[in-house]
């Protein structure tokens, strides 16, 4: 399927300008690893190859991508695919061997050690698969630490505690510790401790990968909630496509390093760009997934003009019911524009399959 009419990013037309950009961004483990990105012949060759030739692992290669404000970003990509890696290099947790970060336009890479903190303890947060919580000390306790160590006064981070507490749902745990916690409610605590500080971007490396599917489920619909309580950028990896569709405005799937593809889930689904990305997204339910302006057809000049109006953004399958009980054809209308037509043939083709009818 190619793409119709422009498919507009979430990036395009945002007022502000990115939180995080990532330009050419390279990450090299091994002997003389500054030397691969600067040779263009080295860059050409394959993960293997490289290994090979000369010892090292490109772990992130020519990565570039920009984070909007309060956008939630995927990372996706198959194990040794290189996202924590690629994620890590972002706070510098990780050291990049080439290429520019760009934090709200400050340059990552330059910070000396003492901006590097402030950063870490001011802007970013990560929530990591393992939890990392002190045993030792209450929910609250846990939930404060970051503001301890930041220096703030007893009384003001336990009531900031409190609140964030609150709102991961723990209230009346405060007190717990955590071997009296469920999996998923302990990835509360981090989720909470995450937010305490009140940082611009939270990473999530994998949080949910160790819990019962059950859980990772309500555990998921914790981070959309959260995301439109309190708006943070999100960079959240993952190797799950459903939980990348889920969650991500936009997703980036990586391969041995690289970037294949970065677009919304509509984009990955209605136009994957290899088969690579097309195997990714094969099982996924495409009328979950596409939106009208992928199926929409021209309008025709025996086509009836009077049926119902629909968005061009309107989620295949919130559409069918309108589109099938109309014995009119569906017009795609944006801004009083006439987009395209849906009709029974476009909406039986997505839900008979991926390969019926195109
Ligand atoms: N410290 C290191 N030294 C050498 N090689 C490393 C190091 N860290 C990662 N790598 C290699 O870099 C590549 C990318 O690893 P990375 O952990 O970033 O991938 P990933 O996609 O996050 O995988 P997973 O989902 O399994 O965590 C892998 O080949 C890995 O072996």
């Amino acid at each position: 399927m190619t793409a119709p009419e422009a498919v507009p990013s979430t990036t395009a037309g945002a007022p502000d300008s990115p939180v995080i950009s990532v330009r050419n961004l390279w990450k090299v483990f091994g002997p003389k690893a500054a030397s691969i990105p600067a040779s263009p012949e080295l860059c050409e060759l394959s993960r293997r190859e490289l290994v090979e030739r000369t010892g090292c692992t490109a772990a992130v290669r020519e990565v570039d991508f920009d984070v909007a404000p309060g956008e939630v970003f995927v990372v996706m990509g198959l194990s040794g695919s290189g996202k924590s890696t690629l994620v890590r290099c972002l706070t510098r947790l990780v050291e990049p061997t080439a290429g520019q970060v760009l934090f709200e336009g400050e340059d990552i890479l330059a910070c000396d050690e003492k901006r590097l903190r402030e950063l870490r303890r001011r802007k970013f947060s990560m929530v990591f698969q393992h939890f990392g919580l002190l045993p030792h000390r209450s929910v609250l306790d846990n939930v404060a630490y970051g503001l301890e160590i930041g220096g703030m006064s007893r009384a003001e981070r336990r009531r900031r505690a409190g609140e964030v507490t609150e709102l991961v749902g723990l209230s009346g745990y405060e007190n717990h510790h955590p071997d009296q916690l469920s999996g998923g409610m302990q990835q509360r605590v981090g989720l909470a401790r995450a937010l305490a500080g009140d940082p611009d971007v939270l990473f999530f490396d994998e949080p949910f990968s160790a819990l019962d599917p059950l859980i990772r489920r309500d555990m998921q619909e914790e981070v959309i909630r959260l995301h439109h309580e309190v708006g943070k950028t999100m960079v959240f990896i993952t190797h799950d496509l459903s939980e990348a569709l889920k969650l991500g405005d936009r997703i980036l799937i990586m391969r041995d390093g690289r970037p294949v593809q970065c677009g919304t889930g509509d984009e990955l689904v209605g136009a994957p760009v290899d088969d690579y990305v097309r195997d990714f997204v094969r099982e996924v339910p495409r009328s979950h997934v596409l939106t009208l302006r992928w199926i929409m057809r021209e309008v025709r000049p025996d086509d009836a003009l009077d049926g119902p109006e629909l968005g061009p953004d309107v989620v295949v399958r919130e559409a069918i019911r309108a589109v099938l009980s109309s014995d009119r054809p569906v017009k795609v209308v944006r801004d009083g524009q006439l987009l395209g037509i849906v009709d029974d043939a476009e909406i039986l083709a997505v839900v008979a399959g991926p390969d019926e009818g195109h």
